[in-house]
């Protein structure tokens, strides 16, 4: 491998050694990412016993996902405004609460996309456990 790619392979690997950083930091400090944490564990294990589809398990995924993506920037513009705004300052408050409302939207809509791939499977096993 010339000299100038195995420079440029070496940054990539460690871009994604910060990446896994920045996620282990906010696992260590934020509770909300600990909670989607056994959120996803949950979820996974209900997939799982009720064996949902190949279809379903994609957007459980995307959920996830998305639900991790939208945290993990309320994080990183919580950490910002702390830096750049200590004191209180009106525009600060609003940038927090944005990014908050951003992860609330986020976590309501994989409520119902869990609703809508669970529901259905948990209610006829529920069923079949109180008729045997
Ligand atoms: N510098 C500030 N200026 C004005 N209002 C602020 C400021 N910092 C926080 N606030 C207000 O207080 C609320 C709570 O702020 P905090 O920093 O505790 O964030 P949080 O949303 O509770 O985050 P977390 O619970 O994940 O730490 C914000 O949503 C905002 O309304």
């Amino acid at each position: 491998m010339p000299p100038r790619h195995r420079t440029r392979w070496r940054h990539e690997v460690a871009s994604f050694g910060y990446a896994f950083q920045g996620i282990r930091e906010a696992l260590q400090t934020e509770p909300h990412l600990r909670f989607h944490a056994l959120a996803t564990v949950v979820v996974i294990g209900l997939g799982l016993w009720l064996q949902v589809s190949r279809h379903d398990w994609a957007l459980l995924a995307l959920s996830i996902g998305a639900v991790w993506t939208a945290e993990l920037l309320n994080t990183a513009i919580e950490t910002l405004v702390n830096l750049v705004s200590p004191d209180f300052h009106p525009l600060a408050g609003r940038a927090k609460d944005v990014a908050a409302g951003a992860v609330l939207l986020m976590a309501l809509a994989a409520g119902v996309v869990g609703l809508l791939v669970f529901g259905p499977p948990l209610w006829t096993k529920l069923l079949a456990l109180r008729t045997s």
